[in-house]
């Protein structure tokens, strides 16, 4: 277990690869820990040094008092890159993780060779939304909203076969105070004109079945990227990186070997 100090909080880190591979740093979505990575990892190719964290209130990871902003997680980013001394890494981002990586793209350019934004969009859900979430939270902590979000998380053939199980429990076990600064931090974000100055490769993904960022909301928000490639993966929901960990893993594959970070 290996914690950084980046940005004022103690941030929980995984390593593996070699130290000279090119970095790859992957952040993951609200209401989940790094481990949502676990079954992508073998399916990357080889060669890579590879960077999993918890973001500040989630996991292992310090939790601050709130509210949390996207600028304040994407300067955690970037503490966290110069902190292992990186060079210039590709930032994979999964929902609230695109978020971070498009505000950490447009604050901190020179820290990334490249940028992949999945399950995400330049603006996720509106004030009122996540008003009416952290409510809800506070009235009957992360369990109470534990079935409709994995509704949003996974295809209903995910969940029919029970396999959402582990990440129900993942869920309801964050630190409640982090899950709510992040929502907040997202209510306030709207990265679009971030997009659109955007100057990297950027891959874009999206999930057929996902019900927090549909398919239409990410390919808005590649349109907006200059460059930016779309891809879909027809049959996964919010989190490819569980439902699909192979078809997620081949576009980002593709992506690094055509970038020329392989
Ligand atoms: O709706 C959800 O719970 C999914 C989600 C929205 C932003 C994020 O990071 O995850």
């Amino acid at each position: 277990m290996r914690t950084i100090m980046a940005n004022g909080a103690d941030l929980h880190v995984a390593v593996s690869g070699p130290e000279t591979g090119p970095a790859v740093v992957f952040a993951n979505s609200l209401g989940t820990d790094l481990r949502v990575w676990d079954g992508l990892i073998p399916h990357l190719a080889p060669g890579l040094r590879l960077v999993r964290y918890d973001k500040r209130g989630h996991g292992l990871s310090q939790e601050t008092p709130g509210p949390y902003g996207i600028e304040m997680l994407a300067d955690d980013a970037a503490a966290l890159i110069a902190a292992l001394d990186l060079g210039r890494a590709v930032f994979v981002g999964l929902s609230i993780g695109g978020l971070i990586g498009l505000s950490l793209a447009a604050r901190h350019p020179g820290l990334l060779a490249g940028l992949v934004v999945s399950n995400s969009a330049a603006r996720i859900g509106d004030a009122a939304m996540w008003n009416a979430r952290i409510q809800a939270i506070r009235d009957g902590g992360l369990a109470s909203i534990a079935t409709p979000t994995m509704e949003r998380w996974f295809s209903p053939a995910f969940r029919a076969a029970g396999r959402d199980a582990p990440w129900r429990r993942m869920l309801a076990r964050q630190p409640q105070g982090g899950y709510v600064a992040c929502c907040q931090a997202i209510a306030g974000a709207d990265l679009a004109d971030a997009a659109r100055a955007l100057d990297l490769p950027v891959q874009v993904i999206a999930g057929g079945l996902d019900g927090s960022t549909p398919p239409d909301l990410v390919r808005a928000t590649a349109a907006l990227i200059p460059g930016a490639r779309f891809d879909l993966i027809a049959d996964a929901g919010h989190i490819p990186c569980v439902e699909a960990p192979a078809a997620h893993a081949a576009i980002l594959n593709r992506f690094f070997k055509d970038i020329g970070h392989a």
